[in-house]
């Protein structure tokens, strides 16, 4: 029986024509992703972006993120690395983000583990209609926030992909554990959420389509790989070569 103080919204899982609509969206476009992000993953998530057909600005500087971010499509926020400069780049881009309403991807990395990450998680909150990317414990170690949190896109990967809006609510059953045994591939998939977030104004439809995408492409990327560092390698090339017949293949026809 269902309350009616409930509202009960089943997950559905987007149809291989409607990821490959935001994908070519994405590779038409080109869409600049401004990321402010941690040093482990810098260099992967430029790469990632790069096969996906976006267009990565890793600038950090205080003076400059404002200038960097005013013409992109999205912006990344990553709090892995964050120091004392990148603290006080991230209200500047949380002011072009509104002044020009830019979407925003917000990534809290281990933000259950410092009072200075809760802060600044905080902080973006305040800001409607963002998105956050996270693991399972960095979801629920923010769950009050995101309860109050105005607009929020909540994105929980793991191996399903949780994505809940006010608008809608997906899963996303792709993907493959080796995508754990590197570092920086969910920070990596923050950015290619924030290039589909540029294009496609469903902020919950951009992440399931993102993660759908790069969940595929990790199945294809375990298939060829020998490890780890293969694996990598393999997952760009595979988020490279990604496109309409590969997605209607793996996703089946109601998947
Ligand atoms: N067990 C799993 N099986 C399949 N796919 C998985 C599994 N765990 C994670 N993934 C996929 O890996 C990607 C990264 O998600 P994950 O939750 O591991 O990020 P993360 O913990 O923030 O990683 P990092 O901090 O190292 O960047 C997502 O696309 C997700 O779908
Ligand atoms: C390992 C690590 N430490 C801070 S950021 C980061 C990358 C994965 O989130
Ligand atoms: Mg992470």
């Amino acid at each position: 029986m269902t309350s009616d103080t409930t509202e009960i919204t089943l997950a559905r899982t987007l149809q291989p024509q409607e990821v490959a609509s935001v994908l070519a969206r994405v590779t038409e476009i080109r869409p600049r992703v401004q990321c402010l992000t941690n040093t482990v993953a810098q260099n992967l998530t430029a790469n990632m972006l790069l096969a996906f057909g976006a267009i990565p600005s890793m600038a950090i500087h205080v003076d400059e993120v404002a200038a960097m971010a005013e013409g992109a499509g999205a912006i990344l926020i990553n709090i892995g690395t964050i120091n004392a400069e990148s603290e006080l780049a991230i209200p500047k881009l949380l002011e072009v983000a509104r002044d020009h309403r830019k979407p925003v991807v917000f990534d809290p990395v281990f933000v259950e583990l410092s009072p200075l990450r809760r802060h600044i998680a905080g902080q973006v909150l305040r800001l409607p209609d963002t998105l956050v990317r996270g693991n399972a414990t960095e979801m629920a170690a923010l769950s009050f926030d995101l309860a109050a949190a105005k607009g929020v896109t909540r994105v929980t990967t793991g191996k399903v992909d949780r994505i809940e809006s006010g608008q809608a609510s997906f899963a996303v059953a792709h993907g493959h554990p080796l995508m754990t045994r590197v570092t920086g591939i969910g920070c990596a998939a923050g950015a290619l959420i924030a290039a589909c977030c540029a294009v496609e104004a469903n902020k919950a439809v951009a992440a399931a389509a993102a993660l759908t995408a790069y969940g595929i492409a990790g199945e294809i990327a375990a298939e060829r790989c020998r490890g780890p560092g293969s694996f990598e390698v393999e997952l760009i090339d595979a988020v490279a070569a990604m496109d309409a017949a590969t997605l209607a293949a793996r996703m089946g026809s109601g998947r």
